[in-house]
């Protein structure tokens, strides 16, 4: 007898079992359980057009209420905000009729330990996507709510953010749906749950610290401001964010533009400048590691001889790390359109 994949959902979908759309009449076949949450469970199934997620819930309503942010989302803009939309249908068991929906699969790598496999400058150019899909969601009149890393993926490539779990979704001026203490401003003594921009924006400077400490850490009784930002800057990592995440959790920016603009200075400012100096016998750029402390005339004039010889030696070297250096950054650049 087969078993069941998961016990918390009321309603048992099992791998290789079919589900029939009573109303759509489609057919989707269940590979394996992705998760469980609050309001169903997800399942990887097949369809005709490939994989897609299926959503799985106990009640109509909690399962409706999603279903219309994510048919909301789609209208804010093409494709970045949350899976998008496939079908909504109702399955009827043995065990009672329930609610389903189907949306994109999305495929990818979790966000933190994404970012643990790589520089410091991921955790701006991942905080800059973020924002930049915030900002078209503040301005449809929406908030986030529960921004976290279990509710974001990196997929690609190219390499993107995307946003699942759209339940905490909430309209501009109510409190806050739903909120993970972590990322909760209102845990932290640091502002209320009322859903606006900074609200989110305080997540995703929360978002940039939890990248520096997986396993986070409690607030204390004292200035909680002082304490996220002390732990900021004891992470080299994330030391070139200290203003911005400063700013975010003390509610400063007025929106995510205006932060995500700033973000991309820092990132470009302290990723991607290079100090370059002049020889002075040659007037050629060299680079820092070749630069010699000239001592006196004698040997000021032979290094500028070797320098000679050396120079275009050094300039070729220069170039080629200039080029692969442009390549880099206009490949960062790219991922944070
Ligand atoms: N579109 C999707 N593509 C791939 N995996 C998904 C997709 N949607 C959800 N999942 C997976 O299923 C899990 C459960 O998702 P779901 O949105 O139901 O709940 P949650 O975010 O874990 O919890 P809650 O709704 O209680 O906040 C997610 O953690 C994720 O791993």
């Amino acid at each position: 007898m087969r078993e069941p994949i998961s016990k918390k959902q009321g309603c048992k979908l099992y791998p290789e079992q079919n589900v029939n759309g009573r109303w759509h009449k489609n057919r989707y076949k269940i590979i394996r359980e992705l998760g469980w949450g609050a309001t169903g469970t997800v399942y990887l199934t097949e369809t005709k057009e490939g994989p897609a997620a299926l959503k799985v819930g106990r009640d109509a309503m909690s399962i409706t209420s999603e279903v219309n942010v994510l048919k909301h989302f789609s209208k804010v803009q093409g494709d970045h905000l949350g899976p998008s939309l496939i079908d909504v249908d109702d399955v009827v068991t043995p065990s009672g009729t329930y609610p389903f929906y189907v949306m994109e699969y999305l495929k990818g790598e979790e966000v933190l330990p994404f970012l643990r496999n790589r520089g410091g400058e991921w955790t701006g150019i991942i905080g800059v996507q973020l924002l930049g899909d915030l900002d078209r969601l503040h301005r449809a009149g929406w908030t986030f709510g529960d921004l976290k890393p279990e509710n974001l993926l990196v997929t690609g490539p190219p390499l993107r953010v995307r946003w699942f779990d759209v339940g905490g979704t909430t309209k501009m001026g109510r409190s806050v749906k739903e909120y993970t203490e972590f990322f909760d401003r209102g845990y932290w003594g640091l502002g209320s749950r009322k859903a606006e921009p900074s609200y989110d924006l305080f997540s995703v400077g929360m978002i940039m610290i939890n990248s520096g400490y997986p396993s986070r850490f409690e607030r204390s009784d004292k200035d909680n401001l002082k304490l996220l930002v002390s732990r900021a800057e004891q992470k080299p990592g994330l030391k070139p964010y200290v203003p911005i995440i400063t700013k975010a959790l003390g509610g400063h920016y007025r929106d995510a533009l205006h932060m995500r603009r700033e973000l991309a200075e820092v990132i470009g400012r302290t990723h991607f400048s290079t100090r370059q100096e002049v020889h002075p016998g040659s007037g050629k750029v060299i680079a820092p590691s070749v630069r010699k402390p000239l001592v006196n005339r004698k040997s000021y004039k032979r290094q500028v001889q070797k320098e000679k010889k050396r120079s275009s030696g050094v300039l070729e070297t220069v170039l080629v790390a200039s080029f692969l250096l442009l390549a880099y950054v206009l490949y960062l650049f790219g991922q944070m359109m």
